[in-house]
């Protein structure tokens, strides 16, 4: 198969989709690789590595999108990308459709056949393709929060540890799933006083039990909520529900109830975000302030730690990756119940049921259109 790796274009965003290891796994199996010139170089993989492995280096962006059967990337298609998509072209990144309605449209009409990262699943109930960015995301949530405390940067002026006399800083992550657990862990070891907020009694067991009371573990309603926001110098966004558009849980309103320059970390935000007041911001320019509290809502986080998450993204999708190239896209989602669930776009259809619901699609069964 005739494989594709761009070079990603979205602000500050240095991850590839595919490392020199991975070439060599493909064109072992006597698959053709492109790699855009420099693809890799924000990861710390130049083209003579790439070259090394067996990669035909393409400098030519054009050439490289029209003689792909099988588009690999990280972050969802920006437009320009859309318009270079075509019918009989698979593309399988990170899509976050149920944040955007003209993303999705555009991939409609391209008529390419769009597998999400972030909608596999595994026989653990997990997201497998997700939780290595989740992973990173969450760790630095805690790092971008307590730099935006600071008051150059608009923050309350609280260093989370405290110091001997006085309190530490609050943290509550809203949501324990894997970004949660993280950003939980980081606040722990820096000293803060951290409370993980969920809906899952389940995981909130789990938590528990992992942390042995040093994480409080407290059942997600709105009067949980209410207190979280007067109470909290920092409150991470770290909800999920799969494919679909994160709930807004922290209202406008509510931010009045909060200490001014406390901190928002809506790492949700891919998903559309769960604070009313969140807008996806980049790496140069990552937080702004509203009613006083600051913001930071950065949709490509682990980009920013390019070689870290390459690496641990590349280890996740490698194996999804060679069963495309392998069988196709019709037979590798055909034969693993957990990899068609990733199908979200194929010929002008919605194939994922959130999606098709946040925006009023029709929707089609993507076990019709595997065969
Ligand atoms: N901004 C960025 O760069 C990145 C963002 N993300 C995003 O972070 C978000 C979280 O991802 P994961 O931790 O992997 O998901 P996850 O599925 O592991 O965890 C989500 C948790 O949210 C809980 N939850 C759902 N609705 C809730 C509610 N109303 N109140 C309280 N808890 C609720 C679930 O029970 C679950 O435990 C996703 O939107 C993901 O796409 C992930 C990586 C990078
Ligand atoms: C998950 C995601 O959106 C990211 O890693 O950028
Ligand atoms: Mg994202």
């Amino acid at each position: 198969m005739k494989v594709a790796v761009p070079k990603e274009i979205k602000n500050h965003e240095y991850r590839v989709a595919l490392t020199p290891t991975g070439v060599r796994e493909l064109t072992g199996r006597g698959h053709q690789v492109s790699v855009q010139a420099a693809a890799g170089e924000g990861a710390g993989f130049t083209d003579a590595d790439y070259q090394a492995a067996g990669a035909h280096v393409e400098a030519d962006v054009d050439a490289l999108w029209q003689g792909a059967e099988l588009i690999l990337k990280v972050k969802e298609p920006q437009a320009e990308e859309v318009a270079r998509l075509s019918s009989g072209q698979t593309l399988f990144t990170y899509l976050h459709l149920a944040a955007e309605e003209k993303l999705t449209l555009g991939l409609l009409e391209s008529g390419a056949t769009c597998i999400a990262y972030e909608t596999v699943t595994d026989s653990r109930g997990g997201l497998p393709l997700l939780a290595p960015m989740s992973t990173v995301a969450g760790r630095m949530a805690v790092q971008a929060g307590a730099h935006s405390l600071e008051k150059a940067q608009g923050g309350a002026g609280v260093l989370l540890p405290g110091v001997p006399g006085v309190s530490p800083g609050k943290v509550t992550v809203i949501g324990g799933g894997v970004v949660g657990e993280n950003a939980a862990r980081m606040a722990l070891g820096l000293g803060a006083d951290v409370t993980i907020l969920d809906k899952s009694l389940a995981r909130l067991e789990v938590l528990d039990d992992r942390y042995q009371g040093r994480i409080k573990t407290v059942y997600s309603t709105a009067d949980a909520l209410d207190e979280a926001v007067r109470d909290s110098d920092m409150i991470v966004g770290a909800v999920l529900i799969p494919g679909a558009a994160a709930p807004k849980l922290i209202t406008r309103k509510m931010l009045a109830d909060m200490q001014p320059g406390s901190v928002l970390v809506d790492v949700a935000i891919d998903q559309g975000g769960c604070f009313e007041t969140s807008k996806p911001t980049t790496h140069a320019d990552p937080t702004y302030i509203v009613e006083g509290i600051v913001h930071y809502c950065v949709a490509n986080m682990p980009g920013a730690v390019a070689r870290t998450s390459t690496l641990g993204l590349t280890n996740a999708t490698l194996p999804f990756v060679i069963a495309l190239a392998d069988k196709g896209w019709q037979k590798a989602l055909a034969d693993d119940a957990h990899f068609l669930p990733g199908l979200n776009v194929h010929d002008g259809r919605v194939t994922y049921q959130a999606v098709a619901d946040a925006f009023g699609l029709e929707y089609t069964d993507p076990a019709s259109v595997v065969g």
